[in-house]
């Protein structure tokens, strides 16, 4: 075919196609308008069942009335919380499965983020997270299944601009070509995207390998360890909203907690859930697990060591210990200007049967009060009767006494003391008396974890004390001291967190109001704690920890009240999810805990962490590679097999979704001096420059700088569309320095450092984020500052998704020398002193 022929017969073919493609276009048109038609509708149903309340059906009593309104309000509302996040990309899937032997044509399915049918009931929009989405994540070349075709939809707001399409027909693909990467024209084209500062959804465009973790069993632990930027993060949000889809039925009543490692990190996932019809997860980090505490602020690493060891669970326990005192003297105190004394081995006798009860300090102190006001009553009824005793005796002894009223008197002296009534009512006087309620504080307090702890901190005494009884040396005691009034940090809040534990709530009377109120509750939380055992398939497992929980302990504790649920319901203002009431209560049991960044987590933190969920059915997700905090994790076992000794499994993700190939190429040369036994992961993307080295002095930042900066983000195209974000990740000697030279950038660990285009952060600060370009200063002092030399710059040089440019002073070290010694972007764009 000659030459003009064969164009000629291109272009016909390429007119053809470009038909075809939008006769394609149209028609996915319609369906998509069709399917947003529907969205519309139910939002409108949800809204008008919570303006007006639902259509009753008349009959039945007043009562039943009102129980059908609450579970149809209720409803409602969540249904209208998922309506409201899924606006964006609807749909955005069809599968085709081929047609079967008999010649009929295959089912055709759309996937959506949420599942919707038509008046007939027939799916309009099949949810991602059912079983007949799953092919539109598994389906590869090699193993289609019974799929013939997968598409993925586009849309800009409600429009389908684009189509990609996926022909499972094996036979006219290469060997090669055969990838297992899931859709690669609609994944590459969203990974290219610009950064917004706030993680976006991935439902489009699921992995298998990520697929395999979403979609694991509930029961047991799953941990999902993968090198940075395997989508480690996005695959658990995406577990979560997939387990309270497959198991509402548990989850919706006890709630999934999500734990990150700080605040801006949580801002920077929080839109992920609602996005994918999700608003009912509570997210906190470890600084906020113990309510009514945020702490923030990091120990020095020594202290982090420290607070993080587990021998500090036996330091809150000999602190609680030491706050239940027994004078050498015993007891003595003043009431009603008499001396009232219990001895010692009495006292000790008191507290012995008060430590006995099985029960927390704050409730075994109520059995010690009561022993101890006995004590004090009878001493002052035997101090009285001595004082009338010795006249008395004189009297009988006189003579003088008539013989009836000698017997009365004897018969008298044999009575005990005080009958019941006598000894309550004289125990009530006592306990009014300040200086004996003084008196019985200062050898058993009440107290919260908050006062246990500050108490503790502030007192060198008590420190060596009970430091000593826990093991630590003086240095260590010494290191924990500190004064009273200082804020709390995050690794106190494990540590109050046990202090709560063994010191139990304060005996006011609405506490026992309220658990009095619980009580009554117990019955039917009983056979709910059984349901979730049988549902969750734990029994099948026969996890030995589990027979010995309580089913009471696994019991939801927070039933709420039907009725009352929907008369604040009806006022959606005052609506408490249960993601907030769960917050809220140190005691809650969750039905599923998701941790990320899990490696930063200390023994003690993980102690408060699966407090939170009996059953032990979590996802821990993280990177051994990555451990930052020195009390952090160095190997999964270490920290799990305490709690499911060899019972957890682990799902590995192997491909980097966000670093490019050359980028990834000097993380792995730092990967194999700080964690030889990982491998690094495969990148996905072969975009993007090599990254730049440039030698800039510290008293040089100041000018050059800004420079870098603003070429950087031209190179980035910052600005458009909202897209484009730049960090610089600096050493914390630098830290002051970078941000001296870059005074308008956004600095730190806060939500508004995620919404500016510029933003300067510590290593710890940038764990978890990602930037279309990095500018990491100061390796030699990052690689000096790491506790375990290097973790932190192998975390830093792994946020970028486009660019990296590294800054250093001196020379280059070694740990990055072989690969960026004659690079070609060495000069920076100005041209300041190369390297
Ligand atoms: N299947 C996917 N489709 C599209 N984007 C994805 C996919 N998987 C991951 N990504 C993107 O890759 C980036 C990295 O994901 P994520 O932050 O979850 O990784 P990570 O493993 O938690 O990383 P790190 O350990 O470094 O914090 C994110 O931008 C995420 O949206």
């Amino acid at each position: 075919m000659g030459s003009r022929q064969a164009d000629i017969v291109k272009s016909r073919s390429e007119n053809a196609s470009e038909r075809s493609r939008e006769a394609a276009l149209r028609e996915e048109q319609e369906y998509v308008s069709r399917v947003y038609e529907r969205l519309d509708t139910e939002r409108d149903q949800a809204e008008r069942t919570l303006r007006e309340g639902p259509a009753t059906r008349g009959g039945g009593s007043v009562l039943q009335a009102r129980l059908e309104r609450a579970v149809a309000t209720d409803e409602a509302a969540r249904r209208l919380d998922g309506l409201t996040g899924v606006e964006r990309g609807l749909c955005f899937g069809r599968i085709d499965h081929a047609a079967g032997g008999d010649g009929r044509p295959g089912d055709t399915f759309y996937i959506g983020r949420i599942g919707l049918r038509d008046d007939d009931r027939e799916p309009l929009l099949i949810d991602w997270r059912a079983t007949a989405a799953r092919p539109f994540y598994t389906a590869t070349p090699t193993s289609p299944g019974t799929l013939a075709r997968r598409r993925h939809l586009h849309l800009r707001l409600r429009e389908v601009v684009r189509i990609d399409d996926e022909v499972f027909d094996l036979d006219g693909l290469s060997a090669a070509d055969q990838s297992t990467i899931v859709g690669e024209a609609a994944l590459l084209a969203t990974l290219r995207r610009g950064r917004t500062g706030r993680m976006s959804d991935v439902v489009a465009t699921i992995q298998a390998e990520q697929d395999r973790v979403i979609r694991a069993g509930l029961p047991g632990v799953l941990v999902v360890q993968g090198g940075p930027g395997t989508g480690k993060t996005v695959a658990a949000l995406h577990r979560a909203a997939y387990l309270l889809y497959t198991h509402r039925d548990v989850l919706e009543r006890r709630g999934v907690l999500v734990v990150g490692p700080n605040a801006t990190f949580m801002r920077y996932i929080e839109q992920v859930l609602p996005g994918l019809g999700e608003t009912d997860v509570a997210l906190a980090t470890v600084g906020e697990l113990f309510p009514g505490v945020h702490a923030t602020a990091a120990e020095t690493p020594e202290v982090a060591v420290l607070k993080g060891g587990l021998r500090m669970a036996g330091l809150v326990g000999a602190a609680v210990a030491d706050r239940q005192r027994v004078p050498d003297g015993g007891l003595e105190v003043v009431s009603d200007g008499m001396t009232l004394r219990v001895d010692r081995e009495r006292l000790l006798k008191i507290r012995d049967r008060a430590r006995e009860l099985r029960a927390p300090h704050n409730v075994q102190r109520r059995l010690f009060v009561h022993d101890v006001l006995d004590a004090l009553a009878l001493d002052r009824a035997e101090q009285f009767d001595r004082m009338t005793d010795e006249p008395l005796e004189q009297i009988l002894s006189s003579g003088s006494v008539p013989e009836w009223l000698q017997e009365l008197l004897e018969e008298a002296e044999d009575q005990p003391l005080m009958d019941e009534t006598d000894l309550r009512m004289a125990k009530e006087a006592l306990w009014q008396e300040a200086p004996v309620r003084e008196a019985i504080d200062e050898l058993w307090p009440e107290l919260t974890p908050q006062r246990l702890l500050a108490e503790l901190f502030a007192d060198r005494e008590a420190l060596a004390k009970v430091g000593a009884e826990a093991g630590l040396t003086s240095a260590e005691q010494a290191a924990l001291h500190r004064p009273s009034s200082r804020e709390w940090t995050v690794s106190d809040v494990p540590l109050l967190d046990e202090a709560a534990e063994l010191l139990g709530a304060l005996d006011d009377a609405a506490e026992r109001a309220r658990r009095r109120a619980a009580e009554r509750e117990r019955d039917s939380e009983e056979r709910y704690a059984r349901e979730v055992i049988q549902s969750t398939g734990i029994e099948t497992l026969g996890i030995p920890e589990i027979d010995q929980v309580d089913a009471r302990e696994l019991a939801e504790r927070h039933v709420e009240d039907a009725l009352d649920l929907a008369e604040r319901q009806h006022d959606r203002g005052l609506r408490l999810t249960t993601a907030q009431r769960a917050a809220a209560d140190r005691e809650w049991a969750y039905g599923h805990v998701i941790v990320d960044e899990a490696q930063e987590l200390s023994e003690m933190a993980w102690r408060t962490v699966m407090r939170r969920v009996p059953t032990r059915s979590l996802t821990v997700v993280g990177d051994i590679a990555q451990t930052g905090n020195p009390a952090g994790a160095r190997s999964w076992g270490a920290m799990l097999d305490r709690y499911v000794p060899g019972r957890w499994r682990e799902q590995r993700l192997m491909v980097n979704y966000r670093t490019p190939a050359a980028i990834m190429r000097v993380a792995a040369d730092v990967l194999v001096r700080v964690a030889p036994d990982q491998i690094p992961p495969e990148p996905v993307r072969d975009d993007g420059p090599p990254p730049a080295v440039l030698r800039i002095a510290a008293d040089e930042l100041g000018g050059e700088l800004p420079r870098l900066v603003e070429s950087e983000l031209a190179e980035i195209g910052a600005g458009r569309a909202g897209e484009g974000r730049l960090a610089v990740v600096a050493s914390a000697a630098r830290h002051a320095a970078v941000r001296a030279a870059l005074p308008d950038a956004e600095a730190g660990a806060t939500p508004e450092a995620l919404d500016s285009q510029v933003v300067v952060l510590t290593t710890e600060e940038s764990k978890g984020l990602e930037f279309d370009s990095v500018i990491v200063v100061d390796p030699a002092g990052i690689v000096a500052g790491s506790p375990r030399g290097g973790q932190d710059l192998y975390v830093a040089i792994t946020r970028a998704t486009r660019r990296l440019t590294i800054v250093h002073e001196g020379v280059l070290p070694d740990i990055l020398r072989t690969r960026m010694a004659g690079d070609p972007r060495q000069s920076p764009p100005s041209g300041p002193s190369g390297a």
